[in-house]
């Protein structure tokens, strides 16, 4: 980095960078850029670092190595670079110049006040994709009889929908002209009450469509995947979902040569990779949330907008037993950012209490996207071996017989036991 205002840059370590084909060119002592993060941030974190850094040393024996470089954001941002600086100008530009990062929980306040900065994240750097995987751990607790059956990947568009954050606040001069354009000029008579409404606005592009479902496509392809399902509520928001769902069958058809199936909108192509089908298909979005409730095993790849995404993450997460281990990637063509899906829990920060799993796994698909398979599995083994073994934070010791509860250090270091 040229120059920097609080980034401390390692001493040792290069650059991760990126061919003109996206591929990436990863040094075997990469420097990786980490935000720490809100509330159960400060928890996680670390555990996250400690485990990756061992699974890295046992997988490589020392010749590789990851040197991790902090950039702040959040409430530690407003500490280092003063009260109203929430996301320096220097952290985006890291996470863009050293190309793989992670990040912590950030906190966003219900109703007023800041707007959140993990989407503010994903739209500077246009990290259009949400990557959320969801997948069972063998003895995990779990609220549902066959959670083996739940394999699905989320892929959620990350740059539109109402995260565009268009919104007035009700009574506001915004609203209220933007309510009185839509009456006067637009012939919009169903806004029920006019004079005290917020008013929100849903942008969802073609482009923005497209190289989503796109990414989806090329995901089932490249790993084998029988089928890819459009989530919307096409239906209700015809222009919006709707088109989603319309864009995202076209471009199946006209990229993928994917036919219909009995006269459509269904439609389904070879995959060139293994000669098997991939069907395309669609949902809407509320029988969605009860079909992956009751037949799970019929969906596998999942491709949908923004809000949708959202829920759809959370929900599936429960279904294998928690946001404790829920991973997640932001992602444009070149730029990743890996995440967790849940939140800051600030009820438990600075506890040492939660579930570092979901951000631990974050690494994992980090490391995996590197190419560093190899410690990469030893992460997964040594998941698998610590629940296993019914060691395990609050989060699965409740629900588990004969489980020794630990603190969130306590199960980084189990992981590490057992690398
Ligand atoms: N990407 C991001 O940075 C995200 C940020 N947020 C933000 O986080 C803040 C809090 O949001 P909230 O709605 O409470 O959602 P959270 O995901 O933070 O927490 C909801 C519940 O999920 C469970 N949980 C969360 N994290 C863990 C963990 N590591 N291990 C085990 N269980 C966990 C807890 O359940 P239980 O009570 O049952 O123990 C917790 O009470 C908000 O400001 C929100 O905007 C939210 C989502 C994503
Ligand atoms: O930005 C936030 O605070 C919430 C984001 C969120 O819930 C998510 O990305 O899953
Ligand atoms: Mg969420």
């Amino acid at each position: 980095m040229t120059r920097s205002e609080h980034i401390q840059v390692p001493a040792e370590g290069q650059k991760i960078t990126v061919n003109a084909d996206f591929s990436l060119n990863v040094p075997d002592q990469p420097i990786i850029p980490f935000i720490e993060g809100d509330g159960t941030g400060l928890d996680i974190t670390p555990v996250m670092i400690k485990v990756v850094d061992a699974a890295v040393a046992k997988a490589y024996g020392g010749q590789r190595k990851i040197h991790w470089m902090e950039v702040y954001a959040g409430e530690k941002s407003t500490r280092v670079y003063g009260p109203d600086v929430w996301l320096p100008e220097e952290t985006l530009a890291a996470l863009k110049e050293y190309v793989v990062s992670i990040k912590g929980p950030l906190t966003t306040p219900v109703g007023g006040g800041i707007r959140s900065l993990n989407v503010a994240l994903r739209q500077e750097l246009d990290l259009y994709v949400c990557l959320r995987p969801v997948q069972y751990f063998k003895g995990v607790p779990s609220p549902v009889k066959e959670p083996e059956k739940v394999n699905m990947v989320i892929f959620r568009e990350n740059s539109e929908d109402i995260y565009a954050g268009i919104e007035y606040e009700a009574k506001s001069d915004k609203a209220k002209k933007l309510i009185k354009f839509l009456i006067d000029e637009m012939g919009v008579s169903k806004i029920r009450f006019p004079e005290s409404s917020g008013i929100g606005i849903k942008p969802v592009s073609i482009e923005g469509t497209e190289r989503l479902v796109r990414k989806a496509i090329q995901y089932a392809i490249d790993n084998d995947k029988p089928n890819v399902t459009l989530v919307h509520k096409g239906n209700i928001m015809k222009y919006t979902e709707g088109g989603f769902r319309d864009w995202g069958y076209a471009l199946a058809q006209r990229e993928f040569g994917a036919e219909p199936i009995d006269g459509g909108p269904w439609c389904k192509f070879k995959n060139p990779k293994t000669g098997k089908d991939i069907v395309v298909k669609d949902a809407i979005a509320d029988a969605f949330l009860q079909q992956i409730l009751l037949r799970p095993a019929e969906y596998s790849v999942i491709a949908t907008l923004n809000l949708n995404g959202d829920y759809i993450s959370d929900a599936l997460a429960a279904q294998v037993g928690g946001i404790g281990i829920a991973p997640g990637a932001n992602m444009s063509d070149s730029v990743a950012c890996f995440e967790a899906t849940h939140g800051t829990a600030p009820k438990y920060a600075g506890k040492d209490y939660v579930n570092p799993g979901s951000e631990i796994l974050s690494a994992e698909m980090m490391l995996r996207h590197m190419g560093w398979a190899e410690a990469a599995d030893k992460i997964i083994d040594s998941m698998e071996a610590a629940i296993q073994s019914k060691k395990v934070t609050y989060d699965f010791a409740r629900l588990m017989d004969g489980a020794t509860q630990v603190s969130c250090s306590g199960f980084g270091q189990v992981m590490i036991d057992h690398m």
